[in-house]
């Protein structure tokens, strides 16, 4: 198979709590995972090591080529005082990565309006939630990090997320999805729970 993540006993701690303990994964590419497990139980914390913004306590998180990553991490973070359309260009021009065809494809699969000119910070839970998860597909990205990703949600937007997850599975993307909802519309490669710290495989 072709890995292109493997996390290796994977320990975070913040101070006296160990939040991870020993966790060992690995992801093939064009894999869609599910990993269950309640609040509080390390899903944020995991997806953060994996993209860098923090450093475990021990182990290794390894990529085997340069992926580019999408995600979508507890409340997804904007420029409050400025639109959608503005909020989506900023975040794509970081990385050069601005596909206007492609956000305009993914709002209009959403129901959210490309053009609103209500600032993002008078967006109502799932409007916000809908942005957060476009983001996260907007570059096109390889590798697709999801934290609760259909919170707040109402069923006809989660059968818009349920349909971009599957294209973007055809599409050959790796996909991680991790929440306390369920999603028995999607069909996971592996499920996972993660529970006291510890990372268990579902049959
Ligand atoms: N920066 C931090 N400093 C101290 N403790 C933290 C920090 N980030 C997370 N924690 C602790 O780590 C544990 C796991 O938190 P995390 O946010 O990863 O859970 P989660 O599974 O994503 O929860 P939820 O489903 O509620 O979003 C919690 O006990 C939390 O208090």
């Amino acid at each position: 198979m072709n890995a292109t993540l493997s996390i290796r006993n994977l320990y975070k701690s913040f101070k006296k709590n160990d939040v991870l303990k020993n966790l060992n994964m690995t992801v093939n590419k064009g894999e869609l995972i599910y990993i269950h497990g309640i609040n509080g139980c390390g899903k944020s914390t995991l997806f953060k090591l994996i993209t860098d913004i923090i450093k475990p306590t021990s182990g290794e998180i390894v990529f085997s080529a340069d992926v580019r990553i999408g995600a979508l991490i507890e409340n997804p973070g904007f420029l409050e005082n400025q639109t959608l359309k503005f909020n989506l260009k900023f975040l794509a021009d970081f990385n050069k990565a601005y596909d206007k065809n492609r956000i305009i494809a993914l709002c209009n699969l959403f129901q959210l309006d490309f053009d609103n000119k209500e600032k993002i910070g008078k967006y109502s839970v799932g409007m916000r939630q809908k942005a957060g998860i476009i983001q996260a597909f907007m570059e096109n990205q390889d590798f697709i990090l999801l934290d609760e990703p259909t919170r707040g949600l109402d069923t006809a937007s989660i059968q818009a997320f349920n349909e971009l997850i599957k294209k973007s599975i055809q599409a050959n993307k790796t996909i991680i999805i991790a929440a306390h909802d369920t999603f028995d519309e999607l069909q996971f490669d592996r499920k996972y729970e993660l529970k006291d710290g510890y990372l268990h495989e579902h049959n």
